[in-house]
C-alpha cells in the first residue's frame, strides 16, 4: 500500500492505494514505517509522501467510518511526520483531500503541479477535519479563508491555494523527478520552523468578527446541516485555545458530529451517488454499452424547459441548434437563454469566458432541415402526447440514423413516444428538473426497445453537463413524478380536512425541504396544476367539474380549481396560495382571501374542518411517497433504493442530511413505517397510494437491513 525506495539520499513513500489512494488502513500503517524506516536510513536526509497513479491521497477511507477505528489513527501518523527528524515533502498531484491535506500540511514543504486541488471536503460528509486541520489551515491561511474553505469543502486549484500560502511552490514536468530535486535542495535548510503548530494565527484578535460573519453566512447559505457550524467553530477555536486545546476542541466536536444522523446520511449519499452511475437494463449496463460521441446537438422548443436545457449544453461547450415553430417563440427563448447566461455569470456560477462561447455555439433556428446531421436531439415541447408523436415522426424522417433522440417529458411513457419513429431503440426518455439548468437530477428513461447504447450515450451527457443522472424504467411518471403525486396530494387533501397551508408548508420545512409543497405550487404556477388536471381528465375519457370528488377511482380536490378560477395563479398573478408582494413577487404572506376560499370549499361540501397535528401532515406525505417508492422498486422501475433516493436529493431538494426519502425509511423503522402506511389506509381510503405494499410489508416483516433490499427488487428488467 505504500513503496518505500531511495534515491540518493531521498525516501520515497510512494502510496499505492487506486483508485483515490485513500488512507485506509494499511496505508496509514504503511505511511508511519516508511516514516520510521526513513527516519532511521543512514543513506536518507529528507523523505517524498507522493501518490502512486491519479492522484495524492484524497482522503481517508470513508468505508471505514463508522467501524471500529484501527490504530495508528492519522493524526498519530501525522505527529510522526511533523517531529521527524529529517524534512519531509508532500509532492502533490491529483486531488489532495480531506486526511491527504492533513498529511500535507503535517509535513514541511508542499510543493504540486498546477492541476492539482486541495481541500477539506469533510463538511459534505456530516463531519470536519479531524486530525488538525482546522487547527493548522488558519495558522498558514488566516481565519477568513480557513472557514470558509473547511465550512464549505471547497476544492481548491493549486494556483489559489499557493497564493493563499497552503501551497509552497506549483512545479512542472515529472512529480517525482521535481520533488527529489525540491527534497535534496531542502535538506541543508532548517525546517523546524515549518512546523505549523508553531504558527501563530494571523490576525486571531479579530476572531470573534470573522466568526459571526462566517456563522451567519453557513446559516443561511447550509440551512440545517450541522457540520458548517461545526467547522466554524473548530477553526474558531485554533485562534481562541492553545493548539493542544485546539486540536482537543476539533476532536470533540469531530466524535459529535460522527455519531449524528447527519454524517451517517450525507456518508451514505455520498456512496448512492455513485452507486446510480453503475446503471443496468435488460441487454446491457455500464459495463457492456459504450456511448455514442455527442458533438453537435438540437432542442426541439425554446420555452422555460427548451431554453433551460439548451443552457446546460451551451454551458459544457455543446453546440445547439434551438428550433421552434415560429419567429417570436424562437427569439424569446433566445431572450431566456441570454437573461439565465448572464445571471450566471452575474452569480460566478459561469465564467463570462464560458457565456461568450455559449453565445457562439447557439444557433437559433426554424427548420428542421438544418439538425439533420446533430448527434443528439432534445425535444421539449408540450407535455402532450400527440404533439410529442409529430416531432418525432419529422425527427425520424429528417435526422440522421445514428442520431439519438431525447424526450423530455416528465410522465408520458417513452414507449408510446418511440412508436412515432422506425428506429424506438434510438429513442430515450431524458427529463430535466425546472429549473433544469439548475436542478442537478436527470431522470433518464429507457422504453422496452431502447437500445443500451441509446441509454449509455444519456448517461454520459449527464455527466457532461453536470448532472446527476439516474436510469428508470418507462412507466407512467417514471420515478420521481410517481412519487410526487402522492407526497403533493396529500399535501392538498391535507388542507381540504382541515391544514392551512402554512401549516402545511411549515413542517416540509421544519423537516429540511428549501420549500413548502403550497410555495411550490405558487411558483411552478396553479395555471399549470389545472392544465395537467384536465390533461388527465381527457385521457381517462372524463371532465373536470365543481362536483369532481373522484378522478380515475382516486380521490379528487378541487381546491386548486376554485383558486385557478379566481385568476390567483400564484407568484406570476402576485397571489394563489400565498399573497406576493407584487407580481413575479418572492415573499409570500399568508392572505385572508386565500383562506376565504379554502373555508367556502369546504363548506359548499359539507367538509368540517378538523386540527391536523404536524405529525400527521409529515406522514401523510412522506409516507404515501414511501410506500409509492417500494411500489417503483417491486416493479423494477429501478434497481436499488440510492436510485430513490438520489432523485429525491437532485430533483426535489431533499435534505442531503437524511438521506432520501427511502434511507429515511430505514433509520425509522420498516416495521412503523408500514404500520403507519396500514393506519393511514384505514383512515384515507380512497386514495390507492395508501394500499400498503407487499414488498415493504415483506421487508419489514423480516426486517431485511437496508443494505439488502435490492436483492428482493424485481429482476424482471435484467
Ligand atoms: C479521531 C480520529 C481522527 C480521524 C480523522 C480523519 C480525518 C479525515 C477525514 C477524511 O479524509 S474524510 C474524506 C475526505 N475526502 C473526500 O471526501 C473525497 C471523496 N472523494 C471524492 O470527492 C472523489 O471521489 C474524488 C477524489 C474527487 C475523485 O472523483 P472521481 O469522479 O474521479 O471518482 P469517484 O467516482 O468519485 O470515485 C472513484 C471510486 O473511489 C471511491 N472513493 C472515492 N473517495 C473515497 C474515499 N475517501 N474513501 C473510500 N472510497 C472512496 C468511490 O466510492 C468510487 O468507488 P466505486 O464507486 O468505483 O466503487
Amino acid at each position: 500500500m505504500v513503496d518505500y525506495s531511495v534515491n540518493g539520499s531521498v525516501a520515497v513513500l510512494m502510496v499505492n492505494n487506486p483508485p483515490v489512494n485513500a488512507l485506509g488502513h494499511a496505508v496509514r500503517v504503511g505511511l508511519k514505517t516508511g516514516i520510521e524506516r526513513g527516519a532511521k536510513d543512514s543513506r536518507v536526509r529528507s523523505i517524498i509522501i507522493i501518490g502512486k497513479g491519479q492522484t495524492f491521497p484524497a482522503g481517508a477511507d470513508i468505508r471505514e467510518f463508522g467501524k471500529p477505528s484501527k490504530e495508528p489513527w492519522l493524526t498519530a501518523v501525522g505527529n510522526l511526520i511533523k517531529t521527524c527528524s529529517k524534512p519531509v515533502v508532500a509532492a502533490i498531484h491529483g486531488t489532495c483531500l480531506g486526511g491527504g491535506l492533513e498529511i500535507a500540511l503535517f509535513s514541511h514543504y508542499r510543493i504540486a503541479v498546477s492541476s492539482a486541488r486541495v481541500g477539506f471536503p469533510e463538511v459534505t460528509l456530516g463531519l470536519l477535519p479531524g486530525a488538525g486541520g482546522s487547527q493548522r489551515l488558519s495558522r498558514l491561511t488566516g481565519l477568513p479563508v480557513a472557514m470558509e474553505m473547511i465550512s464549505s469543502g471547497r476544492h481548491v486549484p493549486a494556483r489559489k491555494a499557493k497564493e493563499y500560502g497552503i501551497i509552497d511552490e506549483i512545479v512542472s514536468g515529472d512529480l517525482l523527478k521535481t520533488a527529489l530535486k525540491f527534497a535534496q535542495e531542502v535538506q541543508s535548510r532548517p525546517f523546524k520552523d515549518r512546523c505549523l503548530r508553531y504558527k501563530v494565527v494571523p490576525n486571531a484578535d479579530r476572531v470573534e468578527e470573522y466568526a459571526s460573519a462566517a456563522l451567519t453566512q453557513v446559516k443561511k447559505k447550509y440551512k440545517g446541516f450541522e457540520a458548517p457550524v461545526a467547522c466554524v467553530q473548530a477553526v474558531r477555536s485554533s485562534a481562541e485555545l492553545s493548539y493542544e486545546e485546539g486540536m482537543k476542541r476539533e476532536r470533540d466536536l469531530f466524535l459529535q458530529l460522527g455519531q449524528s444522523g447527519q454524517a451517517k446520511a450525507q456518508q451514505y449519499a455520498f456512496f448512492a451517488e455513485r452507486a446510480v452511475t453503475k446503471w443496468q437494463m435488460p441487454g446491457g449496463s455500464y459495463k457492456t454499452a459504450k456511448p455514442l460521441p455527442v458533438r453537435s446537438t438540437a432542442v426541439i422548443g425554446a420555452g422555460t424547459m427548451g431554453s433551460g436545457i439548451a443552457v446546460c449544453l451551451l454551458s459544457a461547450g455543446l453546440p445547439v441548434y434551438l428550433l421552434e415553430q415560429n419567429e417570436k417563440f424562437l427569439q424569446s427563448g433566445v431572450k431566456l437563454i441570454e437573461s439565465i447566461m448572464a445571471g450566471s455569470v452575474k452569480l460566478g456560477k459561469v465564467s463570462m469566458e464560458t457565456a461568450k462561447r455559449a453565445a457562439t455555439l447557439l444557433k437559433p433556428t426554424l427548420s428542421y432541415d438544418d439538425i439533420k446531421d446533430v448527434d443528439l436531439v432534445i425535444e421539449a415541447v408540450f407535455e402532450n402526447l400527440d404533439i410529442k408523436k409529430e416531432v418525432f415522426s419529422k425527427l425520424d424522417k429528417i435526422c440522421k440514423p445514428s442520431a439519438i433522440l431525447c424526450t423530455n417529458t416528465s410522465t408520458i411513457d417513452i414507449n408510446r413516444i418511440s412508436s412515432a419513429t422506425s428506429r424506438p431503440e434510438k429513442v430515450v426518455g431524458t427529463h430535466f428538473f425546472a429549473p433544469a439548468y439548475h436542478m442537478k437530477l436527470l431522470e433518464n428513461i429507457y422504453g422496452t426497445k431502447t437500445s443500451p447504447e441509446a441509454v449509455a450515450t444519456v448517461m454520459k451527457l449527464g455527466k457532461t453537463i453536470n448532472k446527476v443522472p439516474v436510469l428508470v424504467k418507462s412507466c407512467h411518471g417514471f420515478l420521481a413524478n410517481r412519487m410526487n403525486a402522492p407526497f403533493s396530494s396529500e399535501a392538498i387533501f391535507l388542507v381540504e380536512e382541515g391544514a392551512s397551508p402554512q401549516e402545511v408548508d411549515q413542517v416540509n420545512e421544519d423537516f429540511g425541504m428549501p420549500m413548502g409543497p403550497f410555495k411550490v405550487r405558487d411558483l411552478s404556477g396553479i395555471d399549470i396544476s389545472w392544465r395537467i388536471n384536465r390533461e388527465v381528465a381527457k385521457v381517462l375519457g372524463t371532465s373536470i367539474t365543481k362536483e369532481t370528488r373522484f378522478l380515475g377511482g382516486n380521490r379528487y380536490c378541487g381546491l386548486n380549481d376554485d383558486f385557478y378560477d379566481k385568476g390567483r395563479y400564484g407568484r406570476k398573478t402576485g397571489k394563489g396560495w400565498y399573497l406576493y408582494e407584487k407580481v413575479g413577487g418572492k415573499t409570500a404572506v399568508a392572505d385572508p382571501e386565500a383562506e376565504e376560499i379554502i373555508n367556502s370549499y369546504r363548506q359548499s361540501r359539507g367538509i368540517v374542518k378538523r386540527k391536523i397535528t404536524p405529525q400527521e401532515i409529515f406522514e401523510r406525505q412522506f409516507y404515501s411517497a414511501i410506500n409509492e417508492g417500494f411500489r417503483i422498486l417491486e416493479e423494477g422501475i429501478c434497481n436499488m433504493p440510492e436510485e430513490i433516493d438520489i432523485s429525491w436529493i437532485y430533483g426535489f431538494s431533499y435534505p442531503k442530511y437524511r438521506g432520501g426519502p427511502m434511507f429515511y425509511a430505514s433509520q425509522i423503522g420498516l416495521q412503523r413505517v408500514y404500520d403507519r402506511i396500514c393506519h393511514y389506509h384505514e383512515t384515507c381510503p380512497y386514495s390507492i397510494h395508501w394500499v400498503p405494499n407487499r414488498l415493504l410489508k415483506k421487508l419489514a416483516e423480516n426486517n431485511v437491513p437496508f443494505t439488502q433490499w435490492a436483492n428482493h427488487v424485481s429482476k424482471s428488467k435484467m
